[in-house]
């Protein structure tokens, strides 16, 4: 539950996907009805992980998750990023193209051992080019999102379903009423 300063308040519902393929078949309709968000979570020190995020990215597209769903990316375990490693990891630039390309806000955090806020990590001998987060700044994100959208959304609805529409000047000045 993340509370605005303006008395509103977020409460966010996370559902965990099963790895495990048996139970994700007989959930998954589930879980594709009534989400406002998605967080496609990869381990930084598994390639495979990151590699498995397109048949994700497929899935949503399969059940027909519009544009308008925010996605998000999170490369979990940063604690466990070795430099010597670089290789076996998933690099940040790799994943920062990734979402990119495919709309999302990306995020780097640990869940055990949480970067110190808004800090630069390590990657080889070099700084880490994105910050990493802490995992209640990436929650915050995340209701912060839904919360602008919801907003946005119920600004157009007012806009296009009640007695009158805003086409332009003119209209603000003498709204044309109807039914
Ligand atoms: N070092 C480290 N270990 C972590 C972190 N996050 C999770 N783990 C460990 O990774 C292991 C797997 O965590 P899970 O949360 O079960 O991973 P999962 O991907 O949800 O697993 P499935 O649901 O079975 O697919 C556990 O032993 C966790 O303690 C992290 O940020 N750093």
């Amino acid at each position: 539950m993340t509370e605005w300063e303006d008395n509103t308040c977020t409460q966010l519902q996370l559902w965990d996907t099963a790895g495990q393929e048996r139970f994700r078949k007989s959930m998954v309709q589930h879980y594709y009805r009534n989400v406002h968000a998605v967080l496609f979570i990869y381990d930084v020190t598994s390639p495979a992980s990151f590699s498995s995020l397109t048949s994700w990215v497929e899935e949503c597209r399969q059940h027909s998750l519009g544009q308008d769903i925010p996605r998000f990316l999170v490369g979990n375990k940063s604690d466990l990023r070795d430099p010597k490693k670089t290789d076996s990891q998933v690099s940040q630039e790799r994943a920062m193209s990734f979402s990119k390309a495919h709309g999302m806000i990306f995020f780097e955090t640990s869940a055990k051992d949480p970067p110190k806020k808004g800090t630069s990590g390590q990657q080889g001998s070099r700084q880490a080019l994105y910050q990493q987060d802490n995992v209640e700044d990436i929650v915050t994100a995340v209701s912060l999102k839904l919360k602008r959208q919801k907003k946005l959304l119920t600004a157009n609805s007012l806009a296009y379903s009640g007695s009158f529409k805003l086409t332009n000047k003119k209209a603000e000045k003498e709204p044309m009423t109807c039914c």
